[in-house]
């Protein structure tokens, strides 16, 4: 199918160039799950618009911060954002998808097929898949707030390298619990991306990035 004019107008307003054939599948992607919404609650962002201005923006941001041949989980992918078009802009990282409702993590498998990327999807929670499997990034979008992240994560942090977590404007408040409740005693927390949301607040999107406390790996 060619590009839907309205993609390509988004992409344009948004000021985003892309590879036709990424473009292409990001199309796919997006058509297939839409589908797929029709039965299941997997996104409120049914106009291209909403997609590109949100969704391929959040992606776009976490994009960059992953180095070749990372191994990435999307913990809670939902409708597959940012895992899939993660795996779609960087086919030079492995991403892994975990879902826990498992009609959800179903869509994503069949998503994922008729686009035609090699994405493995869990129905599983992912703090459960890091007793058996390694990632150098959990990255999430929308799933819980860094306290709870850091709980999930914690029994774990000799499977994992960092977390990559795509927020709103609200992360001061959740970084003011976190510090309350000791979340962050042992970890560094840093902000490694932040961009207009272009709502009337002009609130900024940020993406933290947090990793234990002694790792030399980060910074
Ligand atoms: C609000 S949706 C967010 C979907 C998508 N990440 C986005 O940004 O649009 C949260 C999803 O995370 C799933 N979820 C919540 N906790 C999870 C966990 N610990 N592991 C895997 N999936 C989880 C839920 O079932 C739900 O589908």
């Amino acid at each position: 199918m060619p590009i839907d004019p309205d993609f390509a107008a988004a992409l344009a307003s948004h000021s985003i160039e892309m590879d036709e054939a990424m473009a292409q599948r990001l199309q796919d992607y997006v058509t297939v799950m839409w589908r797929f919404n029709e039965q299941l609650n997997l996104t409120r962002h049914t106009t291209w618009d909403l997609f590109v201005g949100r969704d391929l923006r959040d992606c776009l941001q976490l994009a960059p911060l992953l180095a070749e041949g990372e191994e990435v989980l999307d913990m809670g992918s939902g409708n597959g954002v940012p895992g899939i078009p993660l795996a779609i802009l960087r086919p030079d990282i492995e991403v892994s998808l975990a879902e826990s409702v498992a009609k959800r993590a179903k869509a994503l498998s069949e998503i994922v097929a008729e686009v035609g990327i090699q994405v493995p999807v869990y129905a599983a929670r992912g703090e459960d898949l890091m007793e058996d499997f390694r990632f150098t990034s959990v990255v999430s979008r929308a799933v819980g707030s860094i306290a709870k992240f850091c709980r999930w994560i914690e029994p774990h942090w000799m499977m994992v390298d960092r977390l990559l977590l795509i927020k709103g404007p609200k992360w001061l408040d959740e970084r003011g619990e976190a510090r309350h409740l000791g979340s962050l005693a042992n970890l560094q927390m840093r902000k490694v991306a932040s961009y207009p949301l272009g709502d009337a607040e002009e609130s900024e999107g940020v993406i933290l990035q947090i990793w234990p406390k002694g790792s030399t790996r980060y910074q």
